[in-house]
């Protein structure tokens, strides 16, 4: 045999000698940090990689929830893990849960990976803190879940442009045609997001727009090397920042270009004002909290993470309630009857949506409660602990990370009966919290405390006229088996391709 070969044995020993005395160093350091604390139970194991890789696996199958079922009947709904790095606790518990989100800014801080917080933007709303964070997120609630705007100036434009992708959909002379809904999905809100903000309709630019995001949203779950320049565009994360420069760039020029605008209005003392005062769109109201001292940086990465913010979750939901909806025909069937009779009190096809519609659409709410519930594209928040916090005997040191859990208490057979089913009827008169932070914690689709959605009306509305539309005027049946996997996000692996054919002929 070669005389290298002890030579080389030698030296794997030496490798792995020096990993486990590592590995071992640092357990000990986590359990010195540890002594006289009472952490919650749990994994204490490989400092690196910990968990990580046994998650991953179990949220990249259509079910994950033997991974979460294990740990909670070994240890109880909080326990400690070691994920991404990083020792973390995680909460299967509603109270729990709540206490987190309502400690917000207290005894807890929003926390994100390094990616997605340079993607964003420090400016952003989802990284934002203290007075500012408060004030930009009433400007967003106030703009995007208040029945007056949404009844007055987000409703029209939401059935206008959701028609007009639908209306692409089966050109004329043509029976029947494959679209991928995830992708139409997201197209239409990405749409719906732009006008509501910049009040631009689709065109050439928005689709210029929307390709730059895509390379952004990509780089959310990359790795955040830093490389050369030249080694960069080779790189995930070095496209997504690219990406994101152009996007803030294209945003910061729509600003200057609207300042100019109203500067000039302002002089002009124009009669027509009053009129656009009730028209405003976000920037102008960002233009106006500029006086207030909001810079052009803090405006660009607070659009730019608006856009982001609405676009996946909505997208995601609408998808999954088709495919939930064709996989169960009772609820298709009861929804297309509600669906019809609100449509046959209009006197021509044309005729767009108002808010008594939306408002007469209670099976259209069970669905989307239900499908937020077994199949929320955010499935749960992190967050770090700013001081020491105790919970039922237990105490989480300051510095740790926490990751609450929804998607356990929504499909913990506890709280929900056949929890893991999907069933919209389970709904039905019951006076859900819809904003939802309220109650016993059990239903928190949009988060809670300081941090809830500020677009969870929006979304509903988007969602509902969506499926009106797509009810009353297609038919549809899926083109192939597509499987849905939660890492990492809930999506489905080819976007839900369907067959689509009108219902009947548009008039
Ligand atoms: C079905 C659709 C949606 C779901 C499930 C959803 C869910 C959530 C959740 C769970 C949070 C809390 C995150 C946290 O606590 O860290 C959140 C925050 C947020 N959402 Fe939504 N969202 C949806 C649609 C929208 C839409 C349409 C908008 C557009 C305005 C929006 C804007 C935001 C913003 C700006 C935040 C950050 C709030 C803050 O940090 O103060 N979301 N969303």
């Amino acid at each position: 045999s070669s005389p290298t070969a002890p030579v080389g044995s030698i030296l794997l020993l030496l490798i792995l000698l020096s990993i486990i005395i590592i590995i071992l160093s640092s357990l000990i350091a986590v359990a010195r940090k540890d002594k006289g604390q009472a952490l919650p139970p749990g994994f204490l194991c490989l400092p690196l990689v910990g968990e990580t890789l046994k998650l991953v696996a179990a949220y990249k199958t259509e079910d994950p929830e033997p991974f979460i079922d294990e740990r909670v009947s070994r240890h109880g709904r909080v326990f400690t893990t070691h994920v991404f790095g990083e020792r973390t606790i995680f909460s299967a518990d509603p109270e729990f849960n709540r206490q987190v989100l309502t400690g917000e800014g207290r005894s807890f801080e929003c926390s994100y990976p390094s990616s997605i917080s340079t993607l964003l933007g420090r400016h952003s709303l989802l990284l934002m803190k203290g007075p500012l964070h408060k004030r930009m997120h009433s400007l967003i609630l106030c703009r995007f879940s208040s029945p007056s705007a949404l009844r007055e100036s987000l409703l029209p434009d939401i059935d206008r442009l959701i028609r007009l992708t639908l209306d692409s959909w089966v050109p004329d002379g043509q029976e029947a045609i494959t679209v991928r809904l995830l992708e139409q999905a997201k197209k239409i809100t990405f749409d719906l997001t732009v006008k509501q903000l910049l009040s631009f309709d689709p065109g050439v630019w928005t689709e210029s727009l929307r390709r730059e995001y895509l390379l952004v949203i990509e780089g959310f779950f990359s790795i955040p090397l830093a490389l050369p320049c030249f080694l960069s565009s080779s790189t995930t994360y070095g496209r997504a920042l690219r990406a994101r420069n152009k996007v803030a760039e294209a945003l910061r020029e729509v600003l200057r270009k609207r300042r100019d605008e109203k500067q000039m209005r302002d002089r002009s003392d124009d009669e027509s004002d009053q009129q656009r005062q009730k028209k405003r769109d976000m920037v102008e109201e960002l233009l106006e909290a500029e006086a207030g001292g909001l810079s052009e940086d803090e405006m660009v990465d607070f659009i730019l993470a608006l856009l982001v913010a609405g676009y996946e979750t909505t997208s995601t939901i609408m998808t999954l309630a088709v495919k939930f909806l064709t996989e169960n025909p009772p609820a298709l069937a009861l929804l297309l009857e509600e669906h019809d009779s609100i449509r046959a009190k209009k006197l021509h096809e044309s005729e767009t949506l108002d808010w008594t519609d939306y408002k007469s659409m209670p099976f259209t709410q069970c669905v989307i409660n239900e499908t937020l519930r077994v199949a929320n594209i955010i499935s749960g928040v992190f967050r770090r602990a700013v001081t020491d916090v105790h919970f039922k005997g237990y105490t989480i040191p300051k510095g740790c990370m926490v990751f609450s859990s929804f998607r356990a208490v929504h499909l913990d057979q506890n709280h929900y009966e056949d929890a893991r089913t999907f069933n919209p009827w389970r709904w039905q008169d019951k006076d859900v919290p819809l904003q939802t932070s309220a109650g016993a914690g059990i239903f928190t689709p949009f988060g809670g405390g300081p941090r809830l959605c500020p677009g969870y009306e929006l979304a509903r509305v988007e969602i509902s006229v969506f499926l009106h539309h797509l009810l009353t005027r297609f038919r549809w049946e899926a083109a192939e088996k597509d499987r849905l996997v939660f890492f990492p996000t809930t999506r489905t692996l080819k976007g839900y391709p369907i067959n689509v054919r009108h219902r009947r002929p548009v008039i």
